[in-house]
């Protein structure tokens, strides 16, 4: 309900039109009862046609007009709904590009999914004619107040009626609300399950793993079958209501409408009347509450999204550097994901030269990705700071970092789009040439201009049809192409054949000429080599340091690290 009010908030000129409208259109629906009792009493006592031509003429005139004004007042709920939508799916959007990785993660993926899929679900459950319905209802009063002026008798039976009808709707909607929760619950689950079975297929045949996950399938699709038997139970009491509320009506008003008929305190045309005003006051009643599993649902998706939309954001703005030289430095850092009982690493000093280049050692799940996060603003330390020429990252504008940051992350994602889209997307405007020049030095041209579309190849399912070692160059590749001072690498040679690596080297050793800070997140004994710092993660809490003495080219094939 709430959110119904947030909608008609948004614009208080229209909010009032939809008002005005709503009273007019309801006002104008008095005129299908008033017609019945002046034709029956005017027309079949005195029987003059001109009357029964003005009376029809006057009808049909109320008919256009109420139908003129429903169609300008679903227009303007349109209007103000589809506003509505839009903000909250930017919303929603912002927050889950903007809000603070850390908190982010802490959501998981299928109930991120279920997340954005309810935004769908808030769209029909607040829509414009669910909006109008709601906004009918209170009308139900305006026709039992001509019912009251018509015969108390009578408003007072239809009050009854639906007073019986409300209570029994209450009841079943206030039942409806826990299995919603459970049904929410399941889906997300189930959304795990499907992501399974959608890119997992090589998974669930390799490792015959269809029987484990046949179980959770069929237990999580048969709780969802009961809940929503369950909720269809409840949603059928509440018609069934409606439905015994009206015929229910239509009789005690006949009846009680002939015996004051009989007493003389109602004439026939007036019954009829007060029949059809008590039967759209029941029917503006029972359509409203007719929609309170749509709207517990909507309240449901948007309960999850406010979670998402509650998680802190980014910082938007914050300080930038002239001209950045390309140093870091940790001065006494930690840190710990959060619930985790180890940090990764504490008291962690070490300062990294500009033009330096640096490699950071672990055995897996020491923290390599961890702290290529940390560099690139993704994380920040629990504890003690991080420096990008003297300026604590914590107070950088996190957009103007990245840009001084060429980020090859350990899974080289890409999005829905072109591959010139993709590889471009820190700098739309480099053209072809230097993609493809890129792209042949490091050993990915072939696969590149060997395919019919080119750079125009479009890319589906992050990019995953294409092999790992090819993908994770054309990830480096995109890195590169943004020109950042500082050259972030977590694992660049992962899945790389003996070529490939040989062309990354051939690449690190130009940026390193060219005088980028590197960093490089990994074992790969070619890259240790060649660093003038390693730092080794393996020892806990802090990290080893290790200087080496000059600092050979990148080779491939080279020395091992002792
Ligand atoms: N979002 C998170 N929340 C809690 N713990 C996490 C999170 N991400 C990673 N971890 C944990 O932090 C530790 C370090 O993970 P990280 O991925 O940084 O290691 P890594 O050295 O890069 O591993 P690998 O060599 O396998 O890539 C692991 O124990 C991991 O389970």
């Amino acid at each position: 309900m709430n959110e119904f009010w947030r909608r008609l908030a948004l614009h208080p000129r229209l909010r009032m039109e939809l008002f005005l409208s709503s009273l007019l259109i309801n006002l104008l629906g008095l005129a299908g009862s008033l017609y019945s009792i002046q034709v029956l009493n005017r027309y079949l006592a005195l029987g003059i046609d001109s009357t029964l031509l003005t009376l029809t003429v006057g009808a049909l005139i109320a008919v256009v007009f109420e139908l003129a004004l429903r169609s300008a007042r679903l227009r303007i709920a349109q209007w103000l709904c589809a506003r509505a939508d839009a903000a909250l799916g930017e919303a929603v959007f912002d927050s889950s590009v903007r809000g603070q990785y850390a908190l982010l993660e802490q959501l998981p993926v299928a109930a991120r999914r279920e997340i954005l899929s309810g935004l769908a679900t808030t769209q029909q459950s607040f829509g414009a004619s669910n909006l109008i319905t709601l906004l009918d209802a209170p009308f139900a009063l305006v026709f039992l107040l001509v019912l009251a002026l018509l015969n108390p008798i009578l408003a007072l039976t239809a009050i009854l009626v639906m007073g019986g009808v409300v209570l029994v709707s209450l009841l079943a909607q206030r039942r409806l609300r826990e299995p919603m929760e459970a049904q929410s619950r399941s889906a997300i689950q189930l959304a795990g399950h499907q992501q399974t079975l959608t890119s997992g297929t090589e998974l669930v045949r390799a490792f015959q793993a269809a029987g484990a996950l046949r179980e959770r399938w069929n237990q999580c699709t048969t709780e969802l079958t009961g809940l929503r038997a369950t909720l269809g139970s409840l949603q059928n009491t509440i018609q069934n209501a409606s439905y015994a509320g009206g015929v229910l009506l239509g009789m005690l008003m006949m009846a009680m409408g002939a015996r004051e008929v009989l007493a003389g305190q109602l004439d026939v045309g007036s019954l009829i009347g007060a029949n059809i005003l008590a039967g759209r006051a029941l029917a503006a009643l029972t359509r409203a509450l007719g929609l309170g599993e749509a709207i517990g649902r909507g309240q449901r998706a948007l309960e999850l999204i406010r979670q998402l939309n509650a998680i802190p954001q980014e910082r938007s703005d914050g300080m930038t550097l002239g001209q950045y030289g390309g140093s870091l430095r940790f001065e006494d850092a930690a840190f710990a994901y959060p619930k985790q009982p180890t940090p990764i690493f504490e008291h962690f000093d070490f300062a990294l030269p500009a033009s330096g280049v640096l490699a950071v050692i672990g055995a897996n799940g020491t923290g390599k990705t961890t702290l290529a996060r940390l560099l690139v603003g993704l994380l920040e330390p629990t504890r003690g700071r991080l420096l990008a020429d003297n300026m604590d990252l914590r107070q950088a504008d996190p957009g103007w970092w990245r840009r001084q940051v060429a980020y090859l992350p350990q899974e080289p994602l890409f999005f829905d789009g072109t591959l010139r889209e993709n590889l471009t997307v820190m700098a739309p405007d480099t053209p072809d040439d230097e993609v493809l020049a890129l792209c042949r030095e490091l050993g990915v041209g072939p696969f590149v201009e060997g395919s019919a579309d080119g750079l125009s190849l479009v890319l589906r399912n992050g990019g995953n049809s294409i092999p790992l070692g090819i993908r994770r160059r054309l990830a480096l590749a995109r890195a590169l192409l943004g020109k950042g001072r500082v050259v972030v690498l977590d694992d660049p040679t992962e899945g790389v054949d003996a070529d490939g690596c040989k062309a990354i080297a051939g690449v690190l050793n130009r940026l390193v000429k060219s005088g980028h800070s590197l960093v490089v997140m990994s074992n790969e004994a070619f890259i240790i080599s060649a660093a003038q710092a390693v730092i080794d993660l393996n020892q806990k809490p802090q990290p080893r340091i290790v200087h080496a003495p000059a600092a050979p080219a990148v080779a491939a094939g080279g020395n091992t690290h002792d």
